[in-house]
């Protein structure tokens, strides 16, 4: 298996291993490219402690992934409260705040993070950084109600202040270009699975080391149905690393090595 897979692996098996217990009966299921050997671990957990559960997914890959696995789906709106949700992450800092909406998914993961008594990210050792934004270059993804896309381009560009501001793009005043995510076999803008729209939207160091303030200045903007950044959320973040171990990281900054 390539590394990066087997890291997520080690990742996804570490965490299903340490917080999906018999006991739970409400799992949320998160989304990317980690997820599916979280399915694959609940699913050897067997028939028997999977007949009583309930599987709740953040989007239409991980329904998709619940279904194929033959486990029972849930809808967020019958299952408020849940027991664990594990999911993916495009980048964690050493606080576990999360850049996450790579795969737009950030509106429905949120919820089931919110819904979660424990959230937990699992990822792979390249999401793992010190402060948001030293890897994830792309910006964070930001999901918008399509008829206000452009006003929320210059209002984002203007928590910097723009310089110019066009249709699907806009730059703010330390120079970050503000994109619409663009569909890639589909002409046209990247629809979420809620028919909203993405804006992806870098910003300056300064700025992403305090990820919790910058998540209230956007999530304020008029336009704005969900932010990528989860702050102060997450129990643990998982990342199988390249020499097969696991790092565990915590919420008081600690990291522990399993494996
Ligand atoms: O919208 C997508 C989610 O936030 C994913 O959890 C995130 O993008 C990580 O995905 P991947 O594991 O595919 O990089």
């Amino acid at each position: 298996m390539d590394p990066v897979e087997e890291a997520k692996k080690l990742a996804a098996f570490a965490a299903v291993d340490r917080h999906v217990s018999k006991e739970h009966r409400v799992i949320g299921i998160g989304s990317g490219s980690t997820v599916p050997f979280v399915v694959d671990r609940i699913r050897e957990q067997g028939e028997a402690v999977n007949r009583g559960r309930v599987f709740v997914p953040t989007g239409f890959q991980s329904q998709q992934l619940i279904v194929q696995a033959g486990l029972t789906l849930g809808d967020a709106s019958q299952y408020p409260k849940i027991d664990v949700t594990i999911d993916g992450a495009d980048e964690v800092d050493a606080q576990l705040n999360a850049i996450k909406g790579g795969g737009a998914c950030q509106l429905r993961e949120k919820v089931l993070a919110e819904a979660a008594d424990t959230w937990i990210m699992v990822a792979d050792y390249r999401k793992n950084s010190e402060t948001l934004g030293e890897s994830w270059k792309q910006g964070i993804p930001i999901e918008v109600a399509p008829f206000a896309y452009v006003a929320v381009l210059h209002r984002l560009a203007q928590l910097g202040s723009p310089t110019t501001a066009e249709q699907s793009t806009a730059v703010g005043a330390h120079g970050q270009v503000l994109t619409l995510r663009m569909g890639k076999a589909k002409a046209g803008p990247v629809v979420s699975d809620n028919g909203n729209f993405i804006i992806d939207a870098p910003f300056p160091r300064e700025m992403m080391q305090r990820p919790a303030e910058l998540l209230t200045k956007i999530k304020l903007l008029t336009g704005v149905v969900e932010v990528g950044l989860f702050c102060g959320m997450a129990k643990a973040a998982y990342f199988g690393n390249a020499d097969g171990s696991v790092s565990v990281r915590q919420t008081d900054g600690s990291v522990q090595k399993v494996q």
